[in-house]
């Protein structure tokens, strides 16, 4: 998680400048994930791809993309289709049979990578220079580029390397070289086959490394010694400045009024009465102009009761749906506060001294809230900045320097942006903790520590201490007690940690071979809608995408080893349609608000119930209907079976028989289970074992 400031600064190089505008009609630098390598891209952005022949077979055993092309019959003609110079962006490719587009395409039985869209100018992997043999003679991305094996020979996407899927569905990694770093062993052979290999950036760890490889640290056997510490260039675009795109929003659904019906409790001494208009909140003009513009006319029960206390100088917990506006809950009253009392932070100064300091887990959600804290603050002169990991530190820091009132940030900046001295506490007045749940727990447990114990932070009694989610583990609830005053509020809102009412939720009991096939019947018959798609590892998240590209589907993909520019490029993908299906890890689980998400796929079922909660509530939001389907496999997500059959029933959502028995049957249930499962066969044959672990994404920040 702690990142090493120095080296980046020490070796700071702009290099790329993302634009949104021109990444939707190049898409050079979203290339599918891990494959996708800025590094290379940014250099020559012809020159990268996939072997023709690094094949990803599918689970019966039919080699159909990336196909190994001269090898197989099946192979001949096909793989690639980029209408761009793009490799594996979500919605351009396709990997098809023969076909008009093959006149374009890459990764071809015989040919190379035509990079060109008219194919005339020969890029490096062109013609049939494409991958030949083993003896690589004739190999396509020439022998300027990286990828070397073991062996210091260079190779490049090897067809050993890659994907390489055995008949009954376990996706298992071989590979030497090449884009081996894709889905490598975990003895870390072929991982990161050489200098220049994808992973540096946004490439693959193995298993056994930790995520957010933003630095590139390679750690595998195989990685290449000489290979130094990456520095980090991103320079994420600035956010819109017109105030049609300030204020964009989308439509509160049916069931917003319903919000109403909704049970609150809150808990504490002399509460203060909870406001019903946005009038009673008694806003400045202003602020109320940006609420309405951002189209808010009635409160939601938790804005309603927190928004009171939160103007009363009272420190509080505020626990409510997921979707049902928390952020504004904290925003306003603190940008009102700042309004009527005034704001000290001045431009230009290297110390800067916000009033108010905002936390949350993920880079994509802080960055979320800085932008709701700029819409709502907008007019004003109230100054919010957002740092996160992943972008250019003295980018951020030289955002800082021009003034900073609220600062939105990850645990992991925030701490070393006040060891620079660039930060100082004495000033703060309210410190946020947006799912608070998740800031406390073992992941950033360490961080909220130090902060707390920086030097100039205010103590307990001279701060405000706010903390929001839609979760609260009893265990949290009461570390929490150590960071807030006495005297708070705990606001709750229908059940602590209840699923969001308005999905709908389904569990299918699926196996983890069968996984990949019911995805796809799903997909194939939903038409046209906005899916997550859930599951527990980043290789998974990429080994989801890549098959479901390789189906037709646009799909890309969000996890922590995908270097920023390309996370953020995803979401920005998912957000506006260009892509249906984004593929996502635990990154993604909490506090995207996007639009139209009609659909939650967990392909895996997560190991902790709230994360089922967070997951699930991306859909159904600001009274919206959504659904949620999940495919649980018996072996593997028995142990959640109990909380989740309470968070189904508490939601009135049906609970499937079998799911009951073994939440509440005990060992004989699923035993019995074991001995003959659902399809009737016999103990053993189908258990499967996961195909990856799941891997803690604890470095989100
Ligand atoms: N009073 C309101 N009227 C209309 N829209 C609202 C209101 N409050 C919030 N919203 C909108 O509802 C959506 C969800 O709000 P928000 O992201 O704050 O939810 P949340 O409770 O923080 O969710 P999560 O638990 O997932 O983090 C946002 O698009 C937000 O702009």
């Amino acid at each position: 998680m702690e990142e090493n400031w120095d080296t980046e600064i020490e070796t700071e190089k702009l290099t790329y400048i993302p634009n949104f505008s021109t990444l939707e009609t190049d898409n050079t630098d979203d290339n599918y994930s891990a494959y996708s390598n800025n590094d290379i891209n940014q250099n020559n952005k012809s020159e990268r791809n996939f072997g023709n022949r690094g094949g990803y077979r599918s689970e019966r055993g039919r080699t159909s993309n990336f196909n190994r092309g001269s090898r197989t019959e099946r192979g001949r003609g096909r793989g690639f289709d980029t209408n761009q110079n793009d490799n594996f962006s979500s919605e351009r490719h396709v990997f098809g049979d023969n076909d008009e587009r093959d006149q374009r395409r890459g990764f071809r039985g015989r040919g190379g990578y035509n990079a060109n869209e008219d194919g005339q100018k020969p890029n490096a992997f062109r013609g049939r220079g494409g991958f030949r043999d083993e003896n690589e003679q004739r190999r396509g991305f020439g022998d300027r580029r990286g990828f070397r094996n073991e062996n210091g020979q260079r190779r490049n996407f090897d067809n050993r390397g890659d994907f390489d899927n055995t008949g009954e569905g376990e996706d298992r990694p071989r590979g030497r070289g090449g884009f081996g770093n894709f889905i490598s062993d975990t003895d870390g052979r072929g991982r990161r086959g050489g200098r220049g290999g994808g992973s540096q950036y946004g490439g693959f760890k193995g298993k056994n490394e930790d995520g957010g490889n933003e630095y590139g640290k390679s750690q595998g056997e195989g990685a290449d010694k000489e290979e130094k510490p990456k520095k980090v260039t991103y320079i994420p675009p600035p956010p819109p400045d017109g105030e049609d795109d300030i204020f964009r929003h989308y439509q509160s659904g049916i069931n917003f009024d319903k919000y109403d019906e909704i049970l609150v409790d809150v808990k504490g001494k002399d509460v203060p009465p909870a406001i019903l208009t946005f009038e009673e909140a008694n806003l400045c003009e202003t602020l109320r102009r940006n609420v309405a513009k951002a189209g808010y006319i009635k409160l939601t029960p938790v804005q309603k009761h927190s928004i009171p206390i939160i103007l009363a100088g009272h420190d509080l917990m505020a626990c409510a749906q997921t979707g049902s506006g928390k952020t504004a809950a904290f925003l306003l009253p603190i940008l009102s506060h700042m309004m009527n009392e005034g704001i000290t932070a001045s431009q230009f100064l290297t110390l800067q001294e916000p009033e108010a300091i905002i936390i949350a887990p993920t880079r994509e959600l802080i960055n979320q809230i800085y932008l709701d804290a700029r819409k709502f603050s907008h007019g004003t002169c109230v100054r919010p900045v957002v740092v996160y990991g992943g972008i250019q530190p003295v980018h951020a820091m030289k955002d800082v320097e021009r003034g900073c009132n609220i600062l939105c940030a990850t645990p992991g900046r925030l701490m070393d942006i006040i060891s620079k001295e660039k930060i100082g506490l004495s000033k703060l007045k309210y410190l946020v903790l947006d799912e608070a749940d998740r800031m406390l727990d073992m992941g950033f447990a360490k961080e909220i520590n130090r902060l707390i114990e920086s030097p100039g932070m205010p103590k307990n009694e001279e701060r405000q201490t706010l903390m929001f989610s839609a979760t609260y583990p009893e265990e949290v609830r009461r570390l929490a007690l150590k960071f807030l005053k006495s005297n708070h509020f705990f606001v709750v809102v229908g059940l602590v940690g209840g699923a969001c009412s308005d999905v709908e939720q389904t569990i299918l009991e699926v196996r983890e071979y069968g996984k990949k096939d019911r995805l796809l019947k799903i997909l194939q018959n939903s038409g046209n809608e906005r899916t997550m798609i859930f599951v527990n590892t980043k290789k998974k998240a990429d080994v989801i995408a890549s098959f479901l590209c390789q189906e037709h589907i646009s799909t890309t993909s969000i996890h922590g080893a995908r270097e920023q520019c390309q996370r953020e490029t995803a979401l920005w993908d998912f957000r506006t349609g260009k892509c249906l299906v984004i593929v996502c890890t635990a990154v993604a689980a909490r506090g995207l608000d996007i639009e139209s998400v009609q659909h939650v796929i967990n392909y895996d079922v997560p190991k902790e119930i709230e994360e089922y909660v967070h997951r699930i509530g991306r859909t159904g939001r600001c009274g919206n209907i959504g659904k949620a389907t999940s495919f649980f496999n018996v072996p593997e997500d028995h142990v959640i079976a109990r909380p989740l059959v309470k968070i189904l029933t508490d939601a009135r959502q049906e609970v499937p028989a079998w799911l009951e028995e073994i939440a509440f049957g005990g060992y004989g249930a699923l035993n019995s289970y074991y001995a003959t499962d659902s399809m009737g066969e016999q103990a053993g044959e189908n258990v499967s074992t996961p195909s990856f672990t799941q891997d803690e994404e604890a470095s989100w920040d």
